[in-house]
């Protein structure tokens, strides 16, 4: 694990004790009888690879209530309408928190999200058990992410793993050098740089430009955090970047799914 900052260290604090109270609740046995009877993933790595190789913007749009670093960001709430904003604005996933306590997150708004329209949508939470990684099988998600920061080498190995073995897609996401040596080391397409310093919550582009020229080919880069103008898409589209996600722009929207639509048509040169 490398430096872990003040209000991951709190996430991740508050992720064991949840994951023990829903194991109290409900075993990761009887879970995965429920995980197994899903249908099959919907493809969220594949829905962003077609447009990326064919260079066009691969948007995950988010729907995210509220954030630690801004408060609450939308009142006016609904996960359903939401996704079908999204989906008519062409999102090509969806990116739906579910934790509760630092995002006012739910797993139901996530299943709202999924039934409500036919993208594949990633559980984006804090993954620190494997119970977690069944648990979002089990909820009906397509792709979970996996914070390097979060996670020593040997549990981040495990839960790729697992989650590969459930038929979930993996987003693998990091914020520095090291991070993504450690990504890397495992075989999955999807890398997230976030663009968001979450010791300070500052915001900078250039962290996925720094980090850039790292990534080998076959590898497919989606640039998370801080993305609210054309000319930010601009300037990742110059650098061959097509893969996205987008929450707070698009949430402070009146329709957030007209102003995807906006920001990526306008944007592409
Ligand atoms: O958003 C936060 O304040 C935050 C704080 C601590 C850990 C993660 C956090 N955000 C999660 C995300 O990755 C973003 O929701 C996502 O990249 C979208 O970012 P944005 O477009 O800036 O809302």
């Amino acid at each position: 694990m490398t430096d872990t900052p003040t209000i991951l260290k709190k996430i991740i604090a508050r992720k064991h004790e949840e994951v023990s109270e829903a194991k109290l609740a409900r075993s990761e046995a009887a879970l995965l009888a429920v995980a197994d009877a899903q249908p099959p993933a919907r493809g969220f790595a594949n829905a962003l690879i077609q447009r990326i190789e064919n260079k066009q913007n691969a948007v995950i749009a988010e729907i995210k209530k509220a954030s630690p670093s801004k408060g609450v960001i939308r009142e006016d709430f609904n996960p359903e309408a939401l996704a079908l904003s999204y989906a008519k604005g062409g999102a090509a996933c969806l990116s739906v928190l579910t934790d509760k306590d630092f995002f006012q997150g739910s797993n139901a708004f996530m299943q709202q999200a999924r039934d409500a329209v036919a993208l594949p949508v990633i559980r984006k939470d804090f993954m620190v058990d494997s119970y977690q990684i069944t648990q979002s099988r089990a909820l009906g998600a397509d792709c979970v992410l996996l914070i390097v920061a979060a996670l020593e080498q040997q549990q981040l190995n495990d839960l790729h793993q697992q989650a590969i073995a459930l038929g979930l897609d993996v987003l693998i996401e990091v914020h520095n050098a090291a991070e993504m040596e450690q990504a890397l080391m495992l075989d999955n397409p999807l890398v997230g740089i976030n663009n968001r310093n979450l010791h300070t919550f500052d915001v900078s582009l250039d962290t996925t430009f720094e980090l850039l020229d790292m990534v080998p080919k076959g590898r497919h880069v989606i640039t998370e955090s801080g993305i609210f103008t054309a000319a930010d898409v601009a300037a990742m589209r110059a650098k061959d970047i097509y893969g996205f996600l987008v929450g707070e722009s698009f949430m402070r929207a009146p329709d957030p799914g007209e102003k995807l639509a906006e920001l990526f048509r306008e944007a592409v040169v």
